[in-house]
């Protein structure tokens, strides 16, 4: 394997693209989140909140029906569409075509939910970000990915990065593997971890920031929330995966000195989210 490309600030700069005087909501894309289920609506209300407050002109969010209030009062700037079933997903039907969609964040693996990612899959052509148990539902259907946008962004954390993959024996091993999976679909993977890599087809990218902060319920989710808005924004899958992986792990850097390791949770990552992307202005 080659040695991994530095995802540094002075390679962020190269392609961040500020925010134009004369945006509007409408210029600054329309992203759906596909998320939650009962007990798992915190996944979509982190997706979502974290898409929204990374410069989405427009979010909505396709959720069970316990979902329903929990969202509109937890984030009033987000539109909400339900589906038939109260605790969990079984038919997408989506108001719009949006410029993108996260997909997975605590969607549980019942087998609607499953037949439900497989009629979603069959008819999407929107850019597409997979997570969590959209990840881990494909992982038994691995011939689905077959019907993915080229570029969609997978975010398999190594639990979910083995299910898609296969166990490995060495550290090599898995970048061989996840190359080759990257390949065979046409698929972006970010390797989330320790650090996090980025695999796009044989180029291996080593982001540079984050830290243990990380290490806390739904930050992956949040994940999920930030490439699904900069793919709505118009950033190249290629693109939105380094900026979304720095951005979220700047938060960690620029906010460990005033909440320590203990303390930082999922929800700081969205509070700090500011902060990161003015690290970029200057
Ligand atoms: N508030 C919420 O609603 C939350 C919902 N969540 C959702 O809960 C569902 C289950 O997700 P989980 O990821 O917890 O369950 P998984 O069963 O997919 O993964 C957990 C397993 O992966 C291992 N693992 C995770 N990160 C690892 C790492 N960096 N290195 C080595 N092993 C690692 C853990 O040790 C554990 O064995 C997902 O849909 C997720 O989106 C979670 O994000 C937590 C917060
Ligand atoms: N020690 C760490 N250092 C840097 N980043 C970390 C660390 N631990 C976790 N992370 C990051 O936090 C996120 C965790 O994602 P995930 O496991 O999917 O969380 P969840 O499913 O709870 O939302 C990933 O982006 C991962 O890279
Ligand atoms: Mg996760």
């Amino acid at each position: 394997m080659k040695s991994p490309y530095l995802i540094n600030k002075e390679e962020i700069l190269k392609l961040y693209q500020p925010v134009d005087s004369k945006a509007h909501k409408g210029t600054q894309g329309h992203a759906i989140i596909i998320a939650g289920s009962y007990g798992k609506i915190g996944a979509a209300v982190l997706a979502s909140k974290s898409c929204l407050k990374s410069g989405c002109g427009l979010v909505t969010t396709f959720i069970p029906k316990c979902g329903y209030q929990i969202l509109q009062i937890s984030i009033p700037e987000v539109m909400t569409v339900t589906d038939e079933n109260t605790n969990f997903i079984t038919n997408v039907h989506l108001p719009l075509i949006p410029q993108a969609i996260g997909f997975g964040p605590g969607i549980g693996k019942e087998l609607a939910t499953q037949k439900a990612l497989f009629e979603f899959l069959r008819v999407n052509k929107a850019p597409l970000v997979l997570d969590a148990d959209a990840l881990n539902i494909i992982s038994e259907n691995i011939s689905w990915l077959e019907l993915v946008p080229e570029d969609t962004i997978l975010t398999p954390h190594p639990k979910e990065l083995e299910r898609l993959i296969g166990k490995w024996n060495s550290e090599s091993e898995k970048f061989q593997k996840t190359i080759a999976f990257s390949e065979k679909y046409k698929v972006i993977v970010v390797m989330k971890g320790a650090p996090t890599f980025i695999i796009n087809r044989t180029s291996v990218y080593e982001n540079t920031t984050g830290n243990a902060a990380l290490a806390t319920a739904g930050s992956g989710d949040v994940l999920t929330g930030i490439l699904t808005s900069l793919l709505a924004q118009g950033y190249e899958p290629k693109y939105a995966s380094k900026l979304g992986v720095y951005l979220h792990g700047l938060t960690a850097d620029l906010a460990l000195p005033k909440t320590g390791y203990e303390s930082f949770t999922a929800s700081t990552i969205i509070k700090y989210l500011g902060k990161a992307f003015l690290e970029l202005e200057n």
